[in-house]
């Protein structure tokens, strides 16, 4: 099976960096230090972090990793109690890591986006992660832009029910599968079929300021969503499309933050469990997200991501 390697791989990296997550989240009040761009970091996103890149690092040592975070505010002497924290996390897993191991392997995740690279969010919706809801770890393979492999560690979730901790996985032309994290058997994924109105449903962003909550409604409306939206942090939205729990996760502009573009690594992972499950995801104009340039997306304004079956509906309403 093609990149079977390297989704078995990330699969094993991602459930690590879960089972960290949740030590840290069932712990104390995980305690948040506050970024340049004034957003939240805590020990478990640079825990996550260091974790799924020694596990890259050692797999595939000529692969870049574009990832979230760095070590700029981890090296300040004022932080030297943080990094204490993050790597008694670590050694829970890697008993013999040291404080420099740590930082090495988070910094590995500082490359660029090159011909064939990994992204990776240690943490996606790390404000969920600190209100105790939703939160996923993401990580993704790119070759010549186009995603071939997307893992994405929900530790919190559970659909209709069943099991908390869910894990789904996809590489391109082979599916989509969702198991959950703790074991078991891993089942095949299938987005909404385009009659079933019970799940004709819209997931957003609980942040209202990441995305634009009134156009949302309106959009929704106009391809005949009436249901109330559900509102999930993180990228477990497009696990939501993927699993059919909801047939649209719409993320348009902020009016308050109307020049943000999307950074890769929210969304690589996500984008192929939803594709490889019978979704479709674009920009809110319809074209294919930009995998290939940078970091953050250069030309796609808002993400729609949904069924397939009422895509072009969602994009006509905007336009
Ligand atoms: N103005 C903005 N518009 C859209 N997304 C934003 C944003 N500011 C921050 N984000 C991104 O929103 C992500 C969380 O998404 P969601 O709201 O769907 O949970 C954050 O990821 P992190 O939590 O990994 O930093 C961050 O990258
Ligand atoms: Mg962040
Ligand atoms: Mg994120
Ligand atoms: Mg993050």
């Amino acid at each position: 099976m093609p990149y079977d390697q390297e989704k078995q791989t990330a699969i094993a990296a991602v459930i690590q960096a879960a089972q960290l997550c949740e030590a840290v989240r069932q712990g104390l009040v995980p305690a948040a230090i506050e970024k340049n761009d004034k957003s939240p970091v805590t020990i478990a996103d640079y825990g996550a972090q260091a974790l799924i890149c020694k596990a890259l690092a050692e797999a595939f040592p000529n692969d870049p990793v574009v990832g979230e975070e760095d070590t700029t505010d981890l090296r300040q002497p004022e932080t030297a109690h943080v990094l204490t924290a993050v790597t008694e996390q670590v050694q829970q897993t890697i008993p013999s890591a040291t404080d420099s191991d740590v930082l090495n392997w988070i910094d590995h995740g500082n490359g660029t986006v090159a011909s064939r690279y990994w992204t990776l969010d240690p943490i996606d919706g790390t404000k969920g992660f600190l209100r105790g809801d939703q939160y996923a770890i993401a990580l993704a393979l790119v070759v010549d832009g186009d995603i071939k492999v997307g893992v994405l560690g929900c530790p919190f979730l559970s659909f209709d029910g069943a099991e908390t901790g869910l894990l789904f996985a996809a590489v391109r032309g082979e599916g989509t599968v969702m198991m959950p994290i703790a074991g078991g058997n891993p089942q095949r994924l299938r987005v909404t079929a385009a009659d079933d109105v019970d799940r004709l449903r819209l997931v957003e962003s609980v942040e209202s300021g990441h995305g634009d909550l009134s156009q949302q409604a309106q959009v929704a409306q106009a391809v005949g969503i009436t249901a109330p939206s559900i509102r999930m942090d993180s990228q477990a939205k497009y696990a939501a499309v993927a699993a059919g729990q909801a047939a649209l996760y719409l993320r348009l502009p902020s009016p308050k933050t109307p020049d943000y573009r999307e950074k890769i690594w929210d969304h690589a992972a996500g984008v192929l469990v939803v594709e490889e499950a019978g979704g479709r995801v674009t920009d809110m104009h319809g074209k294919p997200l930009d995998f290939a340039s940078a970091a953050r997306f250069p030309n796609n304004p808002g993400v729609v991501a949904s069924n397939g079956a009422i895509h072009n509906a969602v994009i006509q309403a905007l336009n």
